[in-house]
């Protein structure tokens, strides 16, 4: 910027005027929670130490939150506070802290963050995950679950059933590829014939590389909201008065990404559907999807309809599939670390499907082992490790502590799937903890479904049946056919894995994917590999 005109130097002191008032904005939040905390006479429940104006965003800077969090909840207890820049941020650490917040009191624990980066300067307040608790979420989540919810979810399994099919063959021709086709399996899910599951099952659009525009429209807008959401990164939503300020300014939000952006978010959400639409009046769209079953049923009627109706189908591909990509790729990593337990799902499977043909859903209650699988994979390694922020719509007393009204809530979902008294031997992948001293499937008391994986109270996940169908029929068509074991180096020694979990390299936060490792994938048998090629043929 060019200091040197009167219009740069009168932006320049426009600028610290606002950094000025921001500074004053955040000293009167700061002293009114304090305020509200001495009139009811309790104190904010305790966390680490904070500093002066900054509070713990210094704190807030770590690689791995999960293991921050979950120390200071042994230190501080089931409640723990920290302040961000006058934000209070309150972590709940413990499954009946999540309980009687989220569940008991979920009239109030139920808003979302007002994140003025996202729903003013990059218009998201259409999607329903960001919307504050109230009747338009309400409406449109009830019109996501009604297809991606228990009683429908299974119309998609058809294109589950396709998708897996062609997962592996992808694995069986380019095993080393293996996380670029799990990538492109959960991108697809939503109605034609030939690809995978996200996509299809929103819009039954066809994706057939991980470089196809939609692919890559939708991660980037993917990546770019996980990076505005986070708490405590941009100025801006600490102090919203800075929503003007330009991108030189510290914590500003890069304009020129913003312009590219709505291009994207634009694409996404306009463009996939109005292709979905014309693929149905074509009549090329062969198999059911989130989009041509709702025109159906309400569509053509009327325009507020469609409306929400185009914003659900462009939330399912955000939602759900860079989490169910961190699930299967943690699956993949624990057959290479846990041969046993593959072989003894094996084993369950050459009994009750054998090889002359895949399995289906309708198998599901002759594969327990499976759905043991499938749950500690996801209580292994929790994807959402922090959840999706809440927020406090009042001002709240609990356990003694005063939580104020604005706080942004967070269920520590790591620290509660990790916890030995819940789950002993927390770091181990043991499928047998949920099963009974009688051998029995009995996973009720103890289902990490339960404990957070998919959050919490009204917010709990609108697509977890859906997610948990897609997910279960992956491991069986994987481990009924192929091997997974550990690669090996040039001296032909195995390279031992462990799991190492990261921030997904596509959003970072919140959600976390293993870091990268090497296994090998191989045919179970020439009947198998068969069995493969055949499948794929039709
Ligand atoms: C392994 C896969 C998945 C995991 C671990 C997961 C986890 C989560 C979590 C932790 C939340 C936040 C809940 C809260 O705020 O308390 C969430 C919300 C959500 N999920 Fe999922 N999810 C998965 C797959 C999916 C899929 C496949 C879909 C869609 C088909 C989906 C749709 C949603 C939506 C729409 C929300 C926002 C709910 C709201 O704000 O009302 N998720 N999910």
């Amino acid at each position: 910027m060019d200091f040197s005109t009167p219009r740069a130097d009168a932006q320049h002191i426009a600028v610290f005027l606002v950094a000025g008032l921001g500074v004053l904005f955040l000293m009167v939040r700061l002293s009114s929670v304090s305020l509200r905390a001495k009139q009811h006479g309790l104190s904010l429940p305790p966390g680490p130490k904070a500093l002066p104006f900054i509070g713990n965003l210094l704190n807030m800077r770590m690689k791995q939150p999960w293991e921050t969090i979950t120390k200071w909840g042994k230190q501080y207890g089931d409640v723990v506070h920290v302040e961000v820049l006058g934000q209070s941020i309150i972590f709940l650490n413990s499954a009946k802290a999540t309980s009687d917040l989220f569940e008991k009191r979920s009239t109030i624990y139920s808003d979302r963050p007002r994140l003025p980066l996202l729903n003013d300067i990059l218009g998201l307040n259409w999607i329903f995950a960001l919307m504050p608790y109230g009747n338009i979420w309400r409406k449109h989540r009830r019109l996501f679950v009604s297809m991606f919810g228990p009683s429908d979810a299974h119309i998609f399994n058809p294109v589950q059933e396709h998708a897996s099919t062609r997962l592996l063959e992808r694995l069986l021709k380019k095993p080393e590829d293996f996380r670029d086709h799990i990538r492109l399996l959960f991108t697809i899910a939503s109605s034609s014939h030939s690809g995978q599951s996200i996509l299809m099952s929103a819009y039954g659009l066809d994706v057939d590389s991980c470089d196809n525009h939609y692919i890559t429209v939708a991660e980037e807008v993917m990546s770019i909201v996980a990076d505005a959401a986070r708490p405590g990164r941009w100025l801006v939503d600490s102090i919203p008065m800075l929503k003007k300020i330009p991108a030189y300014f510290p914590g500003a939000f890069e304009h020129q990404k913003v312009k590219h952006f709505l291009k994207n978010i634009r694409d996404l959400r306009e463009t996939s559907y109005a292709d979905s639409k014309e693929m149905l009046a074509n009549g090329k769209s062969p198999m059911q999807s989130f989009v041509s079953e709702l025109l159906e049923k309400h569509g053509h009627a009327k325009e507020e309809m469609e409306g929400a109706i185009r914003d659900c189908a462009a939330i399912a591909y955000g939602a759900g599939s860079d989490t169910s990509v961190g699930a299967l790729a943690a699956f993949v990593l624990a057959m290479a670390q846990y041969p046993g337990v593959q072989k003894k799902a094996q084993d369950q499977l050459d009994t009750f499907v054998g090889s002359s043909r895949l399995p289906s859903f309708s198998d599901r209650k002759n594969l327990p082992y499976i759905t043991a699988i499938m749950k500690e994979t996801l209580r292994w390694h929790t994807v959402v490790p922090q959840g999706l922020p809440h927020c406090l719509r009042e001002d709240d007393i609990y356990n003694g502590y005063f939580m104020p009204a604005g706080s942004i809530v967070i269920g520590n979902s790591w620290g509660i799937l990790h916890d030995p008294d819940i789950y002993p031997d927390p770091m181990e992948f043991k499928p047998e903890r949920f099963f009974n001293s009688e051998g029995e499937l009995d996973y009720a008391a103890i289902d990490p479904s339960k404990y957070g994986v998919f959050g919490y109270g009204r917010r709990y996940c609108a697509g977890y049946t859906y997610a948990e169908n897609n997910l279960f029929l992956a491991i069986t068509y994987i481990l009924s056919t192929l091997d997974i074991g550990l690669a090996k180096d040039v001296y032909g020694r195995p390279v031992p894995v462990a799991l190492r979990p990261t921030f997904s390299i596509l959003s970072r936060l919140p959600y976390s994917h293993p870091s990268s490792f090497k296994c090998s994938i191989t045919p179970r048998s020439e009947q198998t590999k068969a069995l493969i090629i055949q499948a794929n043929s039709f």
